[in-house]
């Protein structure tokens, strides 16, 4: 085996993994584009995201920066040598890392301390299998932490929200798969993809979800029974209304793909894997003598470009005269005069804030004057060049609900008026934004090319001692385009979203597999 060759073929995988989507998920991205309605916030989510598909294309940059837990899944012939490989992988990852195709994502469970190059105790995940056949087959998922976090395993018998007992049969599996899609709400950057594992255990159960996100989202499952709950799945949750980021709308679902396997008398688990729009797995076959790339897997059919009338074209919201523009530091009557629905573009100075930030201004001061100022949840991906300067490489948002405990005394703590992120947040920050006079700005989830774009100039860093994804970064933004989700006037697009996707689970209610 020619090693560096291979090595070389590793890099190619990953670069391609991070910056290019297959185009099997292309073409569901498009489906649900051409099947949204015009005008919406979950039509302008989707122009975005396909804007952001198409310049991490032409840049070659990672589509969302968030990196994930980088996973491979290996198929070799019998006598190749596989601690070689794994070696060959994990020089791959860090001069990926180095080159600011991935973000550094490996942080030590205990310390907080991130690795710097993706590696660290069991990251990245590679699992080999041996087979019959003369070459390697080598997949990769790069699947996010918000949608990660979404994922859902379910034990039968259970009572469900909105759906009542779900039983140990096919329509009690019908009922967790459905419910799985109305908790993931907007959380994990719907429009999503799921896989479902059917039996084992609890983790065999989950490897087998997680198995399910390799197949492509074009294929037919041949087991009867699944291939009618796939279907069922994909028609019904996009009945949910929950939408694009969750903002209500027709694309809920873009993929189901569902897997048995046996389980144990006692045990019977539904685990459900949920991934983004951002569906970053890709896979090659390779030559076990020369190392090189025979064919890329998932990259049959028509690929979709998403260039020409769209990626020159500005966001349909930022075409708008409705917007709103807003520019640090901001006023309480200015931010008392929005409301959920409004379009707003951001202009001037924000900094960036996420979970070790959060934890860290609850009992610290602030490292800068964040009176009128905006915090936007983000752990972007950074470049320093030769000269010492900090590039933006990639910068969407992360998921806000989880500075839930924090977010509210922290913006009456320090004065902040906004708050960027995605997926919304709870009743704790709802309250303060009433009480405080701030808001909540829902970012384009995963838009990581777009907002990266916006960012004129970085113009500082604090608590670098957190990491890349987790410092304080000092933004110059320009245009920078969210929607208004949650106001100082108790409204949340959040709340309302839940409310009604809950009342259309109910629908879902009565036996459909006998
Ligand atoms: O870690 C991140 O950047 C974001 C994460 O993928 C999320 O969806 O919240
Ligand atoms: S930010 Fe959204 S698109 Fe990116 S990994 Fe997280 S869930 Fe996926």
């Amino acid at each position: 085996m020619n090693i560096a060759k291979f090595q070389e073929s590793m890099y190619k995988l990953v670069v391609e993994t991070s910056t290019k989507l297959p185009k099997d998920v292309r073409r569901a991205v498009l489906a649900a584009k051409q099947k949204e309605n015009a005008g919406t916030s979950a039509a302008m989510s989707l122009d975005t995201i396909t804007n952001n598909i198409k310049m991490a294309d032409d840049k070659v940059s990672p589509i969302c920066q968030d990196t994930g837990l980088p996973t491979f899944k290996i198929k070799t012939p019998v006598g190749v040598n596989q601690l070689e490989l794994k070696e060959a992988i994990r020089n791959a990852i860090v001069l990926a890392t180095k080159e600011g195709k991935l973000r550094p994502n490996s942080v030590n469970s205990l310390t907080g301390e991130n690795s710097g190059d993706n590696l660290g105790a069991g990251v990245p995940v590679i699992k080999f299998d041996q087979w019959e056949k003369d070459y390697i087959d080598v997949r990769l998922i790069l699947k996010g932490g918000g949608c990660e976090n979404k994922n859902i395993q379910y034990s039968l018998p259970c009572e469900l929200e909105g759906l009542g007992r779900a039983g140990r049969d096919l329509d009690g599996i019908r009922k967790c798969v459905m419910h799985s899609v109305y908790q993931a709400q907007g959380q994990g950057c719907s429009a999503g993809f799921i896989g479902v594992g059917i039996g084992g255990d609890r983790s065999s159960g989950y490897d087998l979800a997680k198995e399910q996100l390799f197949r492509s989202v074009e294929d037919v499952n041949p087991n009867e029974d699944l291939r009618r709950l796939e279907e069922y799945v994909m028609e019904n949750a996009n009945k949910l209304g929950i939408g694009t980021m969750g903002f209500g709308g027709e694309a809920t679902l873009l993929g189901c793909k569902v897997g048995v396997m046996n389980r144990i008398p006692a045990s019977f688990y539904v685990s459900v894997a949920y991934n983004c729009w951002a569906f970053r797995r890709l896979g090659v076959s390779v030559d076990a003598a020369s190392g090189e790339i025979n064919e890329w897997m998932y990259q049959d059919g028509e690929f979709i470009d998403f260039a020409a009338d769209e990626a020159e074209k500005e966001t349909a919201a930022s075409r708008s005269e409705d917007v709103i523009t807003l520019e640090a530091p901001i006023t309480e009557e200015k931010i008392r005069s929005l409301k959920v629905g409004d379009v707003v573009q951001i202009n001037g100075l924000m900094y960036t804030g996420r979970d070790a930030i959060h934890k860290y201004l609850s009992d610290h001061d602030a490292p800068v004057d964040l009176n009128g100022q905006v915090i936007y949840h983000c752990g972007p991906v950074m470049l320093k060049d030769e000269a010492g300067e900090w590039h933006v490489k990639a910068a969407g948002p992360t998921t806000s609900i989880r500075e839930e405990p924090y977010q509210g005394d922290i913006m009456k703590k320090f004065g902040i008026r906004a708050v960027i992120g995605k997926g919304g947040m709870g009743p704790k920050t709802l309250a303060a934004l009433e009480e405080h006079g701030g808001v909540y700005l829902n970012a384009i989830g995963g838009a990581a090319q777009y907002y990266a774009d916006c960012i004129k100039g970085v113009e500082g860093v604090d608590l670098m001692q957190f990491g890349i994804p987790e410092a304080m970064w000092h933004l110059r933004v320009e245009g920078f385009t969210a929607v208004v989700t949650m106001d100082s006037h108790g409204n949340s697009l959040h709340a309302d979203v839940d409310k009604s996707s809950l009342e259309k689970l109910a629908q879902f209610k009565e036996p459909v597999f006998k």
